[in-house]
């Protein structure tokens, strides 16, 4: 019988079918692929094709997207620091669920603060919380403005803009950093290539 935050006299169910009997059944290893970066970075284009890579080569992956999230499990959430702190941790905590169930989770979410991404990273065994920056430059992401944000953050209609004027905090100890080569941006596909093979490498598209 424990405490754990708010909730007292709280108990752990074990089940009789684990972690490892899933990842056996799926000869997968679950964890959390985590894209962190500006918006426009390319984290929902990248997320999206490595979803498709992998299971191109028979891996279940799933995408938890920031945008998608605030259209239900986070829609009570804005963008202060205390929301998007609580966005992050509460993608986390699924994440790990995810995790735990076996599958591969890309989650892509902008996470600009370094201890949220961090609070993330210590919830999952070593080695299975997988950073991924897009480090691409504020012009590139700006230039790109697809929704047209940036240009309502430039013109102050929205206060608060990551990048703009709200911080994002690049990772220090990133897994995998992606970023342009001589003024190129590398193409999706060989991104989520390179993320596959990172996987791969790790040992966590098979169970053996
Ligand atoms: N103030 C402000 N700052 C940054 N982004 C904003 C803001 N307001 C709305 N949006 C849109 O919300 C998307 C980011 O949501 P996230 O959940 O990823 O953000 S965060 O991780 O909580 O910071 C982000 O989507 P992406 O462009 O895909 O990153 C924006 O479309
Ligand atoms: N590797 C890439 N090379 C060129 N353009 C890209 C690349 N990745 C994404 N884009 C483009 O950049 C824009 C923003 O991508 P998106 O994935 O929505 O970014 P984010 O999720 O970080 O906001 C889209 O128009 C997308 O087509």
């Amino acid at each position: 019988m424990s405490t754990v935050g708010n909730s007292t006299n709280i108990f752990w169910h074990e089940c009789a079918v684990g972690n490892i009997d899933r990842q056996k059944l799926l000869n997968q290893k679950g964890c959390v692929v985590w894209i962190t970066g500006l918006s426009g970075s390319g984290k929902s284009t990248l997320a999206c094709s490595l979803g498709r890579e992998l299971h191109s080569r028979g891996k279940l992956s799933y995408v938890l997207d920031g945008d998608n999230l605030r259209h239900g499990l986070n829609k009570n959430l804005g963008f202060s620091a205390e929301d998007r702190t609580e966005n992050i941790r509460r993608v986390g905590e699924v994440g790990k669920l995810f995790a735990d169930a076996g599958l591969i989770c890309i989650a892509s979410l902008i996470s600009p603060y370094r201890k949220d991404r961090d609070a993330c990273r210590g919830m999952l065994p070593d080695g299975s919380f997988i950073e991924v920056f897009m480090n691409m430059p504020l012009e590139v992401c700006e230039e790109r403005d697809v929704k047209g944000l940036y240009k309502l953050a430039r013109a102050g209609k929205i206060k608060g803009f990551t990048g703009i004027d709200d911080p994002y905090e690049p990772p220090l100890n990133c897994e995998i950093e992606l970023k342009m080569a001589d003024g190129i941006c590398p193409t999706p596909i060989d991104m989520a290539g390179k993320v596959a093979s990172y996987l791969g490498e790790k040992g966590f598209l098979h169970y053996e």
